[in-house]
């Protein structure tokens, strides 16, 4: 198995056919992922101690055994149920407005955010206009045995790709996202990410990533962020009012 070098510290390179966004302008569009913060209070504190709880129950019930004892299964299959039934007693975020911290990626999404439970999360940090990540799956998340599934592998690009795309001065729709996978991705060790922005025409924007498992590349991809057309017409409206 061929290894490669540590990634490279790309943070003061720039790349031809990519425009050079003011450091305010990115800072601005990376506000909705900044790397995660310490808990704004003890709810969110809460909030996120619930989330890895549930992710915890949610491996241990994809590992628990069907030839085990089935009076047991049974029995936290009704704990479960319970506990389920009082969390939604609890006040949801569908009875208020969320805030700007609810909104966070790294509060929600279901690969970066600490308060969702689908998430392993991942890690994001920028590194000048290269995103870097990292996360570990766990059990939950196996395709092929011990491996993690294929779908997964293609979510977690379009995460990182989605924050990537923000070096292109403008945010826009995954329109399509290709990913070659070379080697499985494996479960339970830690996977490095990276993405940035390589082309960008109009309201277009390209962005490429690459996958290391143990500084051995398992997977690259390559998608295409669209600004839509809606969001298009605000920002001339917005610019005709400044002007
Ligand atoms: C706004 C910030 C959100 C951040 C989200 C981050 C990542 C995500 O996970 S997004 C969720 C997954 N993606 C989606 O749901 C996207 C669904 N698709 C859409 O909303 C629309 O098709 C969208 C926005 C991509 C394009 O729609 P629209 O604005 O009408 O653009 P449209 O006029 O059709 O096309 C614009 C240009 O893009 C090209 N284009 C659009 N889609 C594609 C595609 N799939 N492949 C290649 N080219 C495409 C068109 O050919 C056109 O090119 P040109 O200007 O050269 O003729």
């Amino acid at each position: 198995m061929s290894t490669i070098e540590p990634l490279p510290d790309k943070s003061s390179e720039a790349s031809p056919g990519v425009p050079e966004v003011p450091a305010d302008v990115l800072a601005e569009l990376r506000s909705t992922w900044t790397p995660r913060p310490a808990p704004d209070g003890p709810g969110r504190a809460a909030r996120h101690r619930l989330a890895e709880a549930a992710r915890r129950l949610v491996e241990a019930v994809k590992l628990a055994d069907a030839e085990g004892d089935a009076d047991a299964l049974q029995s936290v299959a009704d704990d479960v149920s319970d506990l389920a039934a009082r969390i939604a007693a609890l006040p949801s975020l569908r009875d208020r407005e969320p805030n700007l911290a609810d909104l966070q990626l790294h509060e929600r999404s279901p690969l970066v955010g600490a308060a969702n439970p689908l998430a392993p999360p991942m890690e994001l940090e920028a590194d000048g206009p290269v995103i870097r990540a990292h996360a570990v799956f766990n059990a939950a998340y196996e395709g092929p045995l011990g491996r993690v599934h294929g779908g997964y592998v293609a979510a977690a690009f379009d995460e990182v790709m989605g924050v990537a795309q923000s070096g292109s001065g403008r945010l826009g729709m995954t329109a399509y996202l290709t990913v070659r996978m070379k080697r499985s991705t494996p479960l339970h060790e830690r996977v490095d990410y990276e993405a940035e922005v390589t082309r960008v025409e109009g309201r277009k924007a390209w962005v490429t990533a690459r996958s290391y498992a143990g500084g051995v590349l398992v997977a690259d991809a390559e998608g295409l962020f669209v600004r839509p057309r809606a969001l298009v017409l605000q920002d001339e409206a917005r610019a005709a009012g400044e002007a």
